[in-house]
């Protein structure tokens, strides 16, 4: 089976978030994709909403894609997990032929600097998401998904707007900024 892993924070997940899992499975050849929250991303210091409402967010999203599946590896972990210990999990798990690892085109600048780089590099194809503001020469040598929406968690959390937020975690999302 060939299996497509897309991590995030997503404090919280946006619609481009959406965009890219719906991408990934019309254009990769993927019998699933495995989305995995962080607990804390190995680079970032702290995180806004707790890591299981970000997990029961993202459950609630893709409940009824069967293709779909919602990783609570990472948060289990208590502490911040490099990709490559995700992806040794996985692989055991499911013993895939293949490993698509899906990043934001905003992930490229600093790749080469996550946690044993050339043995992950050897274990996946990283597939990189199209972003407005991170142009980068070197996208032109990985698969691309091209996702055009111009939002991120960090705006979200900053300027509000429910236009940006699922449809089936809208109300989710006005309980937790209200409490
Ligand atoms: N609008 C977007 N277009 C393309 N890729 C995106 C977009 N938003 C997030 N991604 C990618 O999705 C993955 C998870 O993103 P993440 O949860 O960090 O959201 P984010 O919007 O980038 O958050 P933040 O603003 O806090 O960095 C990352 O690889 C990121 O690069
Ligand atoms: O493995 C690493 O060293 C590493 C360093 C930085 C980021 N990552 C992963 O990159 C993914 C995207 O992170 P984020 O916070 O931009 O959503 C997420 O799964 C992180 O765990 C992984």
């Amino acid at each position: 089976m060939q299996l497509a892993v897309f991590g995030g924070s997503f404090d919280p997940v946006h619609i481009a978030h959406v965009k890219i899992v719906e991408q990934a499975l019309k254009s990769l050849e993927i019998d699933k994709i495995v989305v995995v929250p962080t607990f804390l991303n190995p680079f970032k210091t702290n995180y806004h909403l707790e890591p299981n409402t970000r997990y029961e967010l993202l459950k609630k999203i893709f409940q009824k894609n069967k293709k779909v599946e919602i990783c609570d590896f990472e948060i289990k972990q208590n502490e911040a997990v490099p990709s490559i210990k995700t992806v040794n999990y996985l692989k055991n798990l499911y013993k895939p032929s293949k490993i698509y690892l899906i990043i934001g085109a905003d992930n490229l600048k600093s790749l080469e600097k996550w946690y044993k780089f050339d043995e992950l590099n050897s274990l996946v194809e990283f597939v990189v998401a199209t972003r407005d503001g991170y142009v980068d020469n070197k996208i032109d040598s990985y698969k691309v998904l091209n996702i055009d929406i111009n939002i991120s968690s960090s705006k979200l959390r900053e300027e509000f707007d429910l236009n940006f937020i699922p449809y089936q975690i809208k109300d989710d999302i006005i309980h937790h900024i209200k409490t």
